[in-house]
């Protein structure tokens, strides 16, 4: 078969494509043996070796091609799998190959093409940390005595903040961030049981000419205190609005979104030092060094000090959190702690464990949760989480059990709603039958994202 005007390339791969829809095993795997490259190429509409294949019921040829590495995962132009195929003209051993459950049938479930753009609460930055700094002491020193450094204070890890009249075009936002300056903290960095850490610069440089007390780069460094005895008439007297916020939850989702990035990061790294005052590996007393992203083991025989010295430098636990959407499509999976306001569902979420892939511990999380097994895993976004410091890795996941047995020891309740109600609880149209985590949480977002990208909200 020789079409006019085609490429010898064009050529050779139509007739690789024709014969996986022939089912020529012999010359797919001739083909593949030389041009390997071809296995996910695609002709008319999309259709690669594989969905031709499928198509006609091949199983050997698709054998063949999922042997020699081909992607199950790919979509034709009319956004179905191979394994979509297969279900819809009912080859239901190719569809038991290809729904392998790690990553095989119904991934066209998932928007299409990344995520991106999301932006959560704790994850704006306006500081550039600017880590080459963290080891030049002097620069350092020079910025902390600089009158125009700024000093953001926590006191047992709960962040000085003033409140801020009206609200913000985008949140109400109660609480900004008190900043002060070297003449207020001068005493206090100096008391013993006082942490200090080098947070960064302001991005944005200021348009005034470098001065010889703010350094002469004419950057504004920023720093952060942690304390547990403070000079609270004194600063009370200086800023009498002002207060420590607590407890964490849920006030910390009160501050204004500019400066909730700033307060992560500080607070994070603050509550690894108040965690790790000793050597986790030999118990020895360490020196906090690098502007407060690094402590030292002061024994020098100390295993910490050897290799990769990744018990000196502060921990994040990374989090799992996803939500589960059903194989029909059309509802999602959400859960409930014990501890939630009452009528709150939320999507599940759980601590990724050592050597697991991100993928592996959203399906093993979920399945533990709530019995439903994954396939397809999709990350969307992720959300630092400073209590005290997680990284919230966001996902979607499609379900291919639907069956729910929840671990009555993590979750009360597990339940899959449909569309309309998620619709529901953003739009406020009529009574919704249950409620979700607020904005700043990415499980808000997770689940807003899954409406907007399927319902063109
Ligand atoms: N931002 C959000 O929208 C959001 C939503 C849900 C949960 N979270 C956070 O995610 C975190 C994890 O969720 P989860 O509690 O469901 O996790 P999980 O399901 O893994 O269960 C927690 C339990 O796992 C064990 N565990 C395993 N590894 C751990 C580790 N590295 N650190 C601490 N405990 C560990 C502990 O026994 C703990 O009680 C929570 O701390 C929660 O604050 C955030
Ligand atoms: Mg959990
Ligand atoms: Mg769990
Ligand atoms: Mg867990
Ligand atoms: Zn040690």
């Amino acid at each position: 078969m020789t079409n006019v005007g085609m490429s010898p390339k064009d050529e050779m791969l139509a007739r690789f494509l024709d014969a996986a829809a022939r089912g020529d095993v012999a010359a797919v795997s001739a083909t593949i043996g030389h041009s390997g490259s071809f296995i996910n190429e695609s002709g008319e509409n999309g259709w690669t070796a594989l969905m031709l294949a499928t198509r006609h019921g091949h199983v050997e040829v698709v054998n063949t091609l999922l042997s020699e590495g081909c992607d199950k995962s790919l979509v034709n132009k009319s956004g179905q799998t191979s394994y979509d195929i297969a279900k819809f003209w009912g080859h239901k051993h190719i569809a038991g190959l290809l729904a392998d459950g790690k990553g095989g049938g119904n991934r066209h479930l998932l928007p299409r093409g990344s995520a991106g753009g999301q932006e959560n609460y704790f994850s704006r930055e306006f500081l550039n940390r600017m880590s080459e700094k963290r080891t030049d002491s002097q620069w350092l020193e020079a910025k902390q005595s600089s009158p125009a450094s700024v000093y953001i204070l926590f006191f047992n890890l709960n962040p000085f903040v003033t409140p801020t009249a009206g609200e913000t075009s985008e949140s109400r936002a109660p609480f900004g961030l008190c900043r002060l300056r070297w003449e207020s903290v001068e005493a206090l960095v100096k008391q013993p049981g006082t942490t200090l850490v080098f947070l960064g610069v302001e991005k944005q440089v200021k348009l005034v000419p470098p001065s010889p007390e703010g350094g002469k780069d004419g950057l504004t460094a920023w720093f952060a205190l942690n304390t547990d005895s403070i000079p609270v008439k004194e600063l009370e007297l200086s800023y009498p609005n002002s207060v420590f916020l607590k407890p964490p939850m849920p006030q910390l989702l009160r501050l204004n979104p500019n400066e909730a990035g700033v307060i992560a990061q500080a607070r994070s790294v603050l509550a690894w030092h108040d965690r790790y005052s000793f050597c986790p590996t030999c118990g020895s007393r360490t020196k906090v060094c690098e502007g407060g992203y690094k402590r030292t083991c002061l024994n020098e025989d100390c295993r910490s000090l050897q290799g990769i010295q990744n018990t000196c430098y502060p921990r994040v636990d990374p989090v799992v959190i996803m939500l589960v959407i059903h194989p029909d499509g059309n509802q999602c999976l959400l859960g409930r702690k014990k501890t939630f306001p009452a009528g709150m569902f939320s999507c599940l979420a759980g601590f990724v464990e050592a050597g697991e892939s991100m993928e592996d511990a959203v399906r093993r999380e979920v399945e533990e949760e709530s019995g439903v097994k994954v396939g397809p895993v999709q990350y969307v976004s992720s959300q630092p989480w400073p209590m005290p410091s997680s990284l919230m890795i966001g996902c979607l996941a499609v379900a291919v059990s639907t069956h729910i047995k929840v671990d009555e020891d993590e979750i009360e309740e597990a339940r899959w709603f449909t569309r309309q109600q998620v619709i529901d609880v953003f739009t406020k149209n009529s009574q919704p039958v249950f409620t979700i985590p607020p904005r700043q949480a990415i499980a808000h977002q997770l689940i807003k994202y899954w409406i907007g990208v399927n319902a063109n909200l």
